[in-house]
């Protein structure tokens, strides 16, 4: 290798950082040299004293040819910009970039002797020699030419400067066409043929100047054409890959190029050998491509693959997409009825849906016809519609196909209807079978022409459409399923449609007790649990909210580790479902507790000793929800009329509380807690008045609309609801006052225990002392 190696290692091992270190450290033998540039930075790079000379002009081009290559090799811009501009230094330039002076003092510590002419054996070479020779590398930089206008205009943009100016390829050729080469051929045909092997015109990234984005703007084959100009032979040779064109390309060069025919060998070989270097570069990132292809293409088959195997993905993705909408059937084997509790007269009506799906032909063979294809199950939320319509699939063994209305309800125009057209033709091809569209209400609501849903009269005709293209017993069941029956298009509830309505009603005592019975079943739980009891606790509970009630006191039986599931949890989520939950953090001073106390043991006082009050199943004073305490009545059954009397001993009740505050801490020390005892004696009072025919006064009429009466029948309704209110008030006082001992023994009892079941106050009332916990 050239000496020059010494200073600079042009190889692609060599650290970049390392060689830039190497170029800025100052040597001692051209410390004169940098001493005198610091006092003159902003002129000369050359101090005034050192007369320009071959060796000093020499040392940065070559300097600058292992830069460039390195730089190539490493893809560094700046050094790249940096290296460029000192191969346009002359000991005398001023180079500027725009108006930045470049590079004063980094150039002076080129001036190592070690990079000198003589030691390159080139010391003969005359200054007029040297200039020729950069002429013809670089024209327009030597003397008498401007440099600093060269820059202004080029943009310092490396890419635009090659472009525009000058390129690698004419350095390497030119520089073994000059009389240089020649005089001294061993010494720079030892760099030129190294220089070869360094990629050195994979252009670095740049700036961005007005004329690189022209060159972006630029066709791609003008592109094309560039890259014949720029590159070298051996990358324009590959880039063009024609192979033919190969040898065609390379005599081309080396007449444009007025290769000596000394020379052409070395030409040739050099040309050769860089085509083969930068085939098997390309041939590596060709690999490296095919395997990355290869690794996405296997990652995305897994991807697929995991989608369709999970049930539910495949569902959701198919039921998504409007192209293939149809929902997979699912067997409904596990469901039959005997899953759905409290609902026995819709079991009874769906039975014979059930038989005639077992087995359609035995409808025909007979001569007669289900007249009904659609089923409407109508209920509020949670009360097992969608429990039922699986159950009918179920019974019959027959495949499910689940379609929520609001998966219908699409912004797209026509995607809601094409989609149950492929719903009805699957289940066409899979009859017999059960359809069931839940929320039928969000695809079959009324068709009124709204600026939201302009297209939603689509949707609900292709339902229409497909309900009447059954054929008799075909034996798709369709099953639909809403909360609001009366949001229905009336031609979806026509005959030979949604024809048959069955009710699922909120179940009743027993139905509560049956599905309570159930979920406990599935679950641990003490022998001393009584279903009924909590049935009797939870009027207007859901089917879905008595199981969530049996869950939660499974999971806080789990917390305050329990082995099985006792009353006392079961309460615990009933009380949690209907109130909120417990505000145990709730600091509640002792003054107020007792308050409390004895304002529910009011209430409790009252329901026990009044005969026509609902029993009583417990009392607490823990804070839950918005309240800071609460008794609880259980009726025995549920209420589906009340007497009078009841509704009075309800009031009473209710007047309990404020009444216990009254006699036990005086009028002056009565509390705000009472306010939602008298809203619901109001209330009862009101509706006996007004609605009941309760009043003697008033008469057996009702006053609906209280605000369109005369002043004089308002007067009195307020009268009459005030005397009974009043009436009541009273009652509660006596009570209280008759049973003040107990009063005070219940209250006592629940500061003790905070809450007390109906055994224990009833233990409590009968004088008896409470066993303690
Ligand atoms: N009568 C019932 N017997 C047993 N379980 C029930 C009953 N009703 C509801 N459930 C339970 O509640 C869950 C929810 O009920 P389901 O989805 O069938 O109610 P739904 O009436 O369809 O409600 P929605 O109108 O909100 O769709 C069921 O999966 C079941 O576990
Ligand atoms: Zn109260």
């Amino acid at each position: 290798m050239f000496s020059l190696s010494s200073t600079v290692q042009p190889q692609v091992t060599v650290p970049l950082s390392h060689l830039i270190n190497a170029f800025h450290s100052p040597k001692s033998t051209s410390s004169s040299v940098s001493a005198s540039v610091s006092q003159n930075q902003h002129r000369d790079v050359i101090p005034e004293h050192e007369a320009p000379s071959n060796e000093c002009f020499f040392s940065p081009f070559l300097e600058v040819i292992s830069l460039v290559a390195v730089n190539m090799l490493h893809e560094n811009c700046h050094v790249y910009m940096y290296s460029v501009s000192l191969m346009f230094l002359r000991p005398d330039d001023t180079l500027t970039s725009g108006n930045k002076h470049l590079t004063p003092k980094p150039f002076s510590r080129f001036f190592s002797p070690v990079l000198n002419l003589r030691d390159l054996g080139l010391s003969e070479l005359k200054i007029g020699q040297i200039d020729q020779l950069v002429d013809s590398l670089l024209p327009g930089i030597c003397k008498g030419k401007n440099i600093s206008s060269h820059w202004h205009t080029s943009h310092v943009s490396a890419q635009s400067f090659f472009e525009n100016k000058y390129g690698y390829i004419d350095v390497f050729s030119t520089l073994r066409s000059s009389c240089l080469y020649r005089q001294h051929s061993r010494t720079l045909k030892s760099i030129c043929s190294d220089l070869q092997y360094w990629p050195v015109f994979i252009q670095s990234r740049s700036f961005k100047t007005l004329k690189s984005r022209t060159r972006r703007l630029q066709s791609t084959s003008e592109r094309l054409a560039e890259t014949q100009y720029i590159a070298p032979s051996f990358v324009k040779g590959f880039l063009l890959r024609d192979r033919g064109s190969d040898v065609e390309t390379l005599d081309k060069l080396m007449k444009t190029k007025n290769i000596p025919e000394a020379h052409q060998d070395a030409f040739k070989t050099g040309f050769a050998e860089g085509f083969l270097k930068a085939q098997a570069l390309t041939q590596k990132t060709n690999d490296s491509l095919r395997r990355t292809r290869l690794i996405l293409f296997v990652l995305l088959l897994l991807g697929i693959y995991g989608l369709l195997k999970n049930p539910f993905l495949s569902v959701r993705f198919r039921t998504t997409t409007g192209l293939d909408s149809a929902v997979d059937p699912v067997q409904m084997k596990n469901v039959t009825f005997e899953h759905v509790k409290g609902v026995e007269e819709a079991k009874q009506e769906l039975q014979e849906v059930v038989e005639f799906l077992k087995n359609p032909q035995k409808f025909t063979v007979l001569g007669g016809k289900l007249p009904k294809v659609g089923i409407l199950l109508v209920g509020p939320p949670g009360t097992g519609k969608t429990l039922l319509a699986r159950a009918v699939a179920g019974e019959a063994d027959v495949p499910f196909y689940y379609a929520s209305g609001s998966e219908f309800d699409e912004m797209f125009v026509g995607v809601g209807a094409s989609r149950i057209r492929n719903l009805f033709r699957e289940a066409k091809a899979n009859a017999p079978c059960v359809i069931f569209i839940d929320e039928l209400d969000s695809v079959g609501g009324k068709r009124i022409e709204s600026p939201m849903h302009p297209y939603s009269r689509q949707t609900i005709n292709q339902l229409l459409a497909e309900m009447d293209g059954f054929k008799p017993n075909e034996g798709v069941i369709i099953i639909g399923a809403t909360n609001f029956p009366e949001a229905l298009d009336n031609a979806l509830i026509r005959p030979g449609r949604f024809d048959m309505q069955v009710t699922v009603p909120r179940p009743d005592v027993r139905g509560r007790t049956e599905i309570l019975k159930w979920y406990l079943n599935k679950i641990k739980f003490d022998q001393s649990v009584d279903p009924e009891i909590i049935a009797r606790g939870t009027v207007g509970f859901s089917g879905a909210e008595l199981e969530n009630l049996v869950n939660q006191a499974a999971l806080k039986a789990a917390v305050d580790g329990k082995e099985m599931v006792t009353m006392k949890e079961l309460e615990f989520s009933k009380d949690k479902i209907l109130m909120g939950p417990e505000r145990r953090s709730v600091e509640i001073d002792n003054k107020n507790k007792t308050i409390t106390a004895y304002h529910e043991s009011g209430h409790a006082i009252i329901a026990y000793y009044t005969k026509d009050a609902m029993p009583i199943n417990k009392a607490t004073i823990m804070p839950r929800g918005p309240t800071l305490g609460h008794v609880s009545l259980l009726p025995e059954n549920d209420r589906w009329n009340e007497t009078r009397a009841q509704l009075l001993a309800q009031m009473d009740v209710s007047m309990g509380g404020r009444v216990a505050e009254e006699l036990i801490f005086g009028t002056d020390h009565i509390t705000t807690g009472a306010s939602s005892d008298f809203d619901n004696a109001t209330k009862i009072a009101k509706w006996m008045v007004t609605k009941f025919g309760m009043s003697e006064k008033l008469g057996v009429m009702t006053y609906s609309d209280t605000g369109k009466l005369s002043p004089e029948t308002q007067s009195a309704i307020e009268q009459e609801i005030r005397i009974l209110l009043k009436d009541s008030y009273e009652r509660a006082k006596h009570i209280l006052k008759t049973h003040a001992k107990e009063h005070k023994n219940l209250a006592e009892a629940l500061l003790t225990y905070e809450t007390l079941d109906a055994k224990e106050i009833q233990i409590v009332l009968e004088g008896k002392k409470l066993e303690l916990r």
